[in-house]
Parts: C-alpha cells; sequence; structure tokens
C-alpha cells in the first residue's frame, strides 16, 4: 500500500507545528518543517550579508547554503552548513525578513525540490507542514489539512510563545502583515487546496485538533 502523506497547511499560529508533531508521533509517521527551511534559507542570507530585499541577490545565492532537515517528530532538526540552527530561525529578524525571501522563485524551486525528495525517502509516510505543500509540494496527498483560527487567537499564543517580548496587539500586527505577504506573493501563495478539510482551531485545544487530524487520516486509510 502506498504511504500515507498528510499535508497540513495554514497560515501562522493555528497550531501546525504542534498538531503536525503530535499527528506524526501518534501514527508513526515522519514529520518535516518547511516553513523551518525558509526561515533556515532566510538566517543564511542575513548572517552573509545578502540583501533580503533584492529577490537577484536571494537567488544568485540560493545554492550557497547546505540545509538539513531532521524528520524525527520527537526532535525536530533544522542545520545549515552543519550548524544547529534551530534557536537563531526563531528570532524576529528572521521572522520579520523570511516572507521577502520565501517569495523569490528560486528559493521556492529549490525548497520544493528537497521537500519532494524528503517525502519520496520517507517510505513508512509524512506529516508535511507549511503554506503551499496541499496545492503545490503535495498536491496528490492522502489528507489535506487547512487550519485557521481567528487574528486574535493566534496572536495570543505567538505572544505568549515570545515571552512578552512583544504584545498581543503588536505580534497581531506583524502576523497579519505576514499573511498578506505570504497570501499574495506570485509563486505558490499561502491558499487552500480545493481538496483540503478545513479546521478551525479558535476554540479547540491542541488535544481536540490532534484528535480530529488523525481521525480523518484513519478514516481516509481505512477507505483505500
Ligand atoms: N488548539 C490550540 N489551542 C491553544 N494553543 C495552541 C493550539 N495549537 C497550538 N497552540 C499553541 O500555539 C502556539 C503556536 O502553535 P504552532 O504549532 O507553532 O503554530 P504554527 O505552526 O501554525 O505557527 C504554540 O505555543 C502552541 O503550543
Ligand atoms: N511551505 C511554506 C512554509 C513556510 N513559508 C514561509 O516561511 C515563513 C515561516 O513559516 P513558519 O511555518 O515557520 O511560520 P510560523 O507559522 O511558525 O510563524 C512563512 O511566513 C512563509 O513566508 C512558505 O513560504 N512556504
Amino acid at each position: 500500500m502506498n504511504p500515507v502523506i498528510v499535508a497540513i497547511d495554514g497560515p501562522s499560529g493555528t497550531g501546525k507545528s504542534s498538531t503536525s508533531r503530535a499527528v506524526a508521533a501518534e501514527l508513526g509517521l515522519s514529520y518535516l518543517d518547511t516553513g523551518a527551511q525558509y526561515r533556515a534559507i532566510t538566517w543564511w542570507m542575513l548572517s552573509n550579508g545578502v540583501d533580503v530585499n533584492d529577490p537577484g541577490a536571494v537567488a544568485d545565492a540560493v545554492d550557497k547554503p547546505v540545509i538539513v532537515s531532521g524528520t524525527d517528530p520527537g526532535k525536530p532538526a533544522i542545520s545549515v552548513d552543519g550548524l544547529d540552527a534551530s534557536g537563531p530561525i526563531r528570532s524576529q529578524e528572521v521572522t520579520a525578513a523570511v516572507s521577502a525571501v520565501s517569495a523569490v522563485p528560486e528559493v521556492r524551486a529549490r525548497m520544493v525540490a528537497y521537500q519532494r525528495s524528503t517525502t519520496a525517502a520517507a517510505p513508512g509516510g509524512i506529516v508535511v507542514e507549511g503554506r503551499d505543500i496541499g496545492i503545490t509540494v503535495l498536491p496528490t496527498a492522502t489528507v489535506k489539512i487547512f487550519l485557521t483560527a481567528s487574528a486574535e487567537a493566534r496572536a495570543a499564543r505567538r505572544s505568549g510563545e515570545l515571552n512578552g517580548a512583544l504584545s498581543v496587539a503588536e505580534t497581531q500586527d506583524a502576523l497579519i502583515r505576514r499573511d498578506a505577504a505570504d497570501s499574495g506573493r506570485k509563486t505558490s501563495p499561502l491558499a487552500k487546496a480545493d481538496d483540503a478539510i478545513e479546521v478551525d482551531t479558535t476554540t479547540l485545544t491542541l488535544e481536540q485538533v490532534v484528535e480530529r487530524v488523525v481521525a480523518l487520516v484513519e478514516e481516509k486509510r481505512a477507505s483505500r
């Protein structure tokens, strides 16, 4: 039987990473965080003096960093040129620059190729999370989920993670700006696939979201 491939897309703070890791762990699948890869390439560009607002300069440098993602949901890992990048890719500086870098078509082409080969190399199946997985990266995924939540809930969740470094209102403004950039870009914008199942997580606990997604995957598995 073909391996189970689960695509989870949605805007920031809807619970993609937490849900994807828990679903993968529960179902014994691999896990890939594609947002971490766009953050990693952005971190490399910033660290190497590339002007992230110059798409030509970003495109010229696209093949230089060596990015390696781990696929164990219990131990998410990402390295750039052999260095652990899991801390620095979450900085405010990277968060503010990532939408510009990820809009560059050459960046997307490189990342999408890597994401497809990682998926093909996961014989037991995989959960892949991002913005364009269901439509562009893995259009034949077994199950496609699109997570949503109110802007207020998403900002409160993210602001909680940042330990008050930004207020909830500042976090909400930044999220809304990033959503607009990610949804408005020409190449592979953030969007729900027609055959994706939308789950609004605003009033659900993480456990409830995970339970719902696991049930959807098992339903699909049973009907194949
Ligand atoms: N359903 C939920 N209810 C409350 N908090 C949640 C829920 N899902 C995720 N969270 C929390 O919200 C924050 C953002 O979740 P995350 O999985 O990183 O979202 P995303 O990957 O979509 O940006 C995390 O601190 C996470 O623990
Ligand atoms: N498949 C993907 C995943 C992320 N991204 C970009 O990478 C950024 C960071 O993604 P992320 O999933 O780490 O963001 P959070 O939702 O965790 O804040 C997004 O804002 C997008 O600009 C993308 O373009 N395509």
